[in-house]
């Protein structure tokens, strides 16, 4: 077995918590105690504990010293990158209590919007994930400076005077489909320019028609040609403007946001979607000293600056994914486990929902999130008695049940009992992904591409499965497998670092057994 890295990230302090995860996943594989590990490396139990926190510098000899007392290969130096696997040893219960991180879509969504300043602007506690890497590139190579903190918490981002729009990363713009959010900040700057095709999870086709329809109105124009979108912006453009979105999507909301944001002028905007990453985006603009009425309502009505220069700090509020991944962790696992900075607003139907299928939870006090407008709440699941819901579990734009929270209902349906229905009315290909739980014994019916009935309660078995392309799947097998009494392997794991900041490590922290392999 290998357990190795290589340092692609840009954020400084990542190399150290990639390795320092590594050492921990391989000596608790090994079944050795933080203070076991010293005594054969010939160091300290507290030495070791900040190596695997990632907060202390490792010397290549003391490296090596921990490689061979573990056997294992922590660091390859110049391969190339070798696929990442996960072998998990499931049925066990899980315990303790696990924090929610930022947002994967907040971020990304920032991250562009930073585009609009020329001032300086410093997000804090970023989700470190390898979307968001990605955006961080494409900014890069139009000339924006993005640093880290020695910490590798938060970015600090400085926009040039003008973007080289003709050196844009077009590899990384490809791989993300939220380069998209581009055309918003820029349109407020250029009359031309280019972005290539956007890319993201495969989930069948993916329209960008609404992005063109809503920034239509302000003067934006695309043209696609080979792999490119070519806008051109026309210059009069009302300064009272009312734009219908054809879709509540949620990053054609954004980009509308930012178009009517770094104008002079008034816009409405309806058919807006309120959700988490819309609020956060509005939060940030605000401190930019953009108007926004309605803000969690379906009606914006923003009031833009065409010249905006502030420095700014802000903190993008939990993932209410991650938030739903990691209870359903211990929901599928039969286990009491608490889920800290759950952001509740955006929970409420699916816990709700789960209510009603036996869970029992507890639920504490609000507090305010770091942006001191999110209002949390720490959830305890306890172990439950299932039992299918009545109707059909199906998602609908914010306030109902989040679309990229459905999926974990297919791997807790198929611990409850009796039969589910559920439909993924919204993407054309991502209910046929969870039918991979079949493999590891769930009794999961395609109806047709939008379309799964789930029977339970499942007698769970270890199996080895190819991880789906898609993020949310994907995160549903490997919790599924947790569920799974023996030993089953994840093939080709990176997908789930698009979304999710060291997933695995955090999981093992709460009693999970999982290693990480390579080729
Ligand atoms: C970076 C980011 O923030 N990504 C999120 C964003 O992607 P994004 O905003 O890109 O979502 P899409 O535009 O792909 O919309 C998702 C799907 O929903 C359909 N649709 C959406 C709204 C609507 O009112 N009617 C309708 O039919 C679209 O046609 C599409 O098939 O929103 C999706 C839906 O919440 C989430 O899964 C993604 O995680
Ligand atoms: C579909 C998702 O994201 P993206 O829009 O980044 O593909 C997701 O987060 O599940």
């Amino acid at each position: 077995m290998e357990d190795t890295a290589t340092f692609e990230r840009t954020d400084p302090a990542a190399p150290l918590r990639q390795v320092g995860a590594l050492i921990r996943g391989a000596r608790q594989g090994r079944k050795l105690t933080q203070a076991q590990l010293a005594e054969r490396v010939g160091t300290s139990q507290s030495a070791i504990n900040r190596i695997e926190q990632g907060s202390q510098n490792i010397s290549i000899d003391l490296l090596s010293r921990i490689s061979t007392a573990l056997e294992s290969e922590i660091v390859s130096f110049g391969e190339q990158k070798k696929n990442s696997h996960l072998r998990v040893q499931g049925g066990r219960q899980l315990h303790g209590t696990i924090a929610v991180r930022s947002s994967k879509n907040a971020s990304v969504a920032l991250l562009c919007a930073a585009l609009m300043n020329r001032g300086r602007t410093t997000l804090h506690g970023i989700a470190r994930i390898v979307e968001v890497d990605r955006i961080i590139d494409v900014l890069r190579s139009l000339g924006v400076s993005v640093v880290w903190s020695p910490d590798g918490q938060d970015v600090e981002i400085h926009v040039p005077d003008d973007l080289s729009l003709e050196s844009i990363d077009e590899d990384a713009g490809r791989r993300t489909r939220s380069v998209l959010m581009f055309l918003g900040p820029l349109l407020g700057r250029y009359d031309t320019f280019a972005l290539p095709y956007a890319g993201g999870c495969d989930l069948g086709t993916r329209t960008v028609e609404p992005h063109l329809i809503a920034l239509r109105p302000f003067g934006l124009s695309i043209e696609a040609t080979a792999g490119w979108y070519q806008a051109t912006v026309a210059p009069d453009v009302p300064e009272e403007l009312t734009v219908v979105l054809t879709e509540r999507g949620d990053t054609v909301t954004e980009n509308a946001v930012m178009a009517a944001a770094v104008r002079d002028g008034v816009t409405t905007i309806r058919n807006a979607s309120p959700n988490y990453m819309v609020q956060d985006l509005c939060f940030y603009l605000e401190l930019l000293g953009i108007t926004i009425e309605g803000i969690g309502s379906t009606t914006l009505r923003i009031t833009g600056r065409s010249v905006i220069n502030e420095d700014v700090d802000y903190w993008p509020s939990e993932d209410p994914v991650e938030a739903m991944s990691l209870l359903t962790a211990g929901i599928v696992t039969d286990s009491e486990i608490t889920v800290t900075r759950v952001p509740i607003e955006f929970m409420e139907i699916e816990l709700a929902t789960l209510g009603e299928m036996g869970l029992r939870y507890t639920r504490s006090p609000e507090y305010a999130a770091a942006n001191g407008r999110t209002r949390l709440v720490d959830v305890t699941v306890h172990p439950s008695k299932l039992h299918a819901p009545i109707d059909k579990i199906h998602p609908m734009p914010f306030p109902g049940l989040n679309i990229d929270n459905l999926p974990f209902f297919a791997v807790i349906a198929a611990c409850a009992d009796g039969d589910t229905l559920i439909h993924d009315w919204v993407y054309e290909g991502r209910a046929i992904h969870l039918t991979d739980l079949t493999r590891l014994g769930a009794n999961v019916r395609l109806r047709d591409p939008h379309r799964i009935d789930v029977s339970g309660p499942t007698h769970w078995s270890g199996a080895e499965v190819s991880c789906p392309p898609a993020l949310r799947p994907a995160v549903v097998i490997l919790l599924a497998m947790l569920a799974a009494k023996g030993t089953s392997v994840l093939r080709n794991v990176d997908i789930i670092a698009r979304g999710y900041e060291q997933l695995q490590e955090r999981l093992i922290t709460l009693g999970a057994s999982i290693e990480t392999f390579r080729d």
